[in-house]
């Protein structure tokens, strides 16, 4: 078995670094340690936690290059996305910092003199998240922020393609003073750790940002010792044009929404619902602008569109569109490829498909790919019934200027995160997660602190 993993950069597949798998025992230490450093990092009073995640980001900020710089060569993210994304990373750290110093309990009037009610809230112990390679950097944050801010102590596995980033945070993080029993980096394939992880009678909650059917395993796999768990899982966003909406806005915002990471984002629009009467124009002022846009090496400046991350995520990508075709969609642009399985880079060019319908795969499952198809509606109702028909209810957006059929879109879509014209709704300051299939619980917002907290009730008698 080898004893490293090879970080390659997914533009020209050459080798970055190899970094040692740590082993099983390792792993279990490190389980340990992080277990037993609970009890002096919960007591640490909230203002000096939320001191020293403050200077956690402000490290960050000034290595905002350098993490960029390794963030674009590893995952393949265009430098431009790779910044913003470092300062998405931080803006987490920046709000639960705050959100800290406000974990407030409160009383409950008694039904009796004699009694007071107390309720209070407690961190729920050693947190083990697993993290994607798609934003290996925010992914992190996000879930070490809330849980150190709450007084637990944090593992993480981050993503065998794109470790080199969490370990700089993590560098960072004991540079800012957060002590190295507290946050923690482990490395090793995601199936070996994930079950060292649910195993774990030192585990408490288990995070998890990834696709669906690795969450799915790792909530059976933490039954047996009923941890918490927090899965953020895929999606398969639809995005509704009504008849009357903004064309020009929507297609902005379709071309921002899809092509961010290569369309490798779990709220990337997936597929397009657009009323007939306006399908037409839509389609060609959205195919003229995705024609400009530039595909390249990340770490040239002016790319705007990156490669997929692997060979497995390209096969995936190039099936749906191949069904698509096979099944009469039509190209109106793209469908090129610039892929060498040998060196080991997939480049896919951003891609517009027409007519399409639901019975292709595209129109089912998550793409993770820089493809947009277009299907169109004649009502709302059919709309929000195709919207509707997945598995998954992570993020959907709508674009109408008539309120009507804006409120009426809100509360018909089953998904947890709606974009009323709005294609970029991410904020550390809102709650993110999904419905049905795409996951449990929400990052972000004062609800993204909650998972790492347990209630406590307290009643104080005989008084
Ligand atoms: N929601 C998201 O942000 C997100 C992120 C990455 C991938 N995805 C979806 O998943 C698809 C496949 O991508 P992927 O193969 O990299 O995703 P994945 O779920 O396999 O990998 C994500 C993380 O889970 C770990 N992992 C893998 N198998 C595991 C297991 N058995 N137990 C514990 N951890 C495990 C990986 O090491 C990585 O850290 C993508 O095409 C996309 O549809 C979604
Ligand atoms: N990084 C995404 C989520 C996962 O892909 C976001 O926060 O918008």
């Amino acid at each position: 078995m080898t004893k490293s993993i090879k970080v390659k950069n997914p533009a020209t597949g050459q080798l970055i670094q190899e970094v040692r798998k740590n082993t099983e025992e390792e792993i279990n230490q490190a389980l340990k340690r992080g277990h037993e450093s609970f009890q002096s990092w919960s007591k640490v009073n909230a203002h000096e936690r939320a001191r020293l995640l403050k200077n956690w980001s402000l490290k960050i900020q000034e290595n905002k290059e350098v993490i960029a710089e390794t963030m674009t060569l590893e995952s393949g993210k265009p430098i431009q996305e790779s910044l913003g994304e470092v300062d998405y990373a931080t803006s987490y750290i920046d709000w639960y910092a705050e959100e800290a110093k406000r974990l407030y309990g409160r009383t409950i009037p008694a039904a009796s003199e004699t009694k007071r009610i107390m309720v209070s809230r407690q961190p729920v112990g050693l947190v083990a998240a697993i993290t994607p390679w798609n934003f290996p950097a925010a992914m992190m944050t996000r879930k070490a922020a809330p849980a150190l801010a709450a007084g637990c102590t944090f593992v993480v596995k981050p993503a065998e393609e794109t470790p080199l980033t969490t370990m700089k945070l993590v560098e960072l993080a004991y540079e800012a003073g957060i002590p190295s029993d507290v946050l923690q980096c482990v490395n090793g394939i995601g199936s070996e750790v994930g079950s060292l992880f649910t195993d774990s009678e030192f585990v408490r909650k288990i995070t998890f940002t990834g696709s669906t059917p690795v969450g799915k395993l790792l909530i059976k796999n933490s039954a047996d010792t009923v941890k918490h768990v927090s899965m953020e899982l895929g999606g398969h966003a639809p995005m509704i044009i009504a008849e009357d909406a903004d064309i020009d806005f929507a297609v902005e915002q379709t071309v921002a929404s899809k092509f961010r990471n290569a369309g490798q984002t779990c709220i990337c629009v997936n597929r397009v619902l657009v009323h007939e009467s306006i399908a037409e124009e839509y389609a060609e002022k959205l195919t003229e602008k995705v024609r400009a846009l530039k595909v390249g090496n990340g770490l040239e400046k002016d790319t705007q569109v990156g490669p997929v991350i692997n060979e497995k995520g390209f096969e995936k990508i190039v099936s749906q569109v191949n069904d698509a075709i096979e099944k009469g969609a039509e190209v109106l642009h793209g469908n090129e490829y610039d892929a060498n399985r040998d060196e080991g880079y997939f480049f896919v060019h951003p891609t517009v498909l027409n007519n399409v319908d639901s019975d292709m795969k595209i129109m089912q499952e998550e793409t993770f790919g820089p493809i947009i198809p277009i299907s169109t509606f004649k009502e709302i109702d059919e709309a929000i019934a195709i919207a509707n028909g997945t598995p998954y209810g992570l993020a959907a957006y709508f674009f109408t200027n008539n309120y009507k059929t804006g409120t009426y879109l809100h509360e018909q879509l089953d998904f947890g995160i709606l974009g009323w014209n709005d294609g970029a709704p991410s904020a550390a300051h809102a709650p993110f997660g999904g419905m049905k299939e795409s996951g449990l619980g929400r990052e972000g917002g004062s609800e993204g602190i909650d998972p790492y907290l347990e209630t406590k009730y307290l009643s104080i008698g005989n008084l």
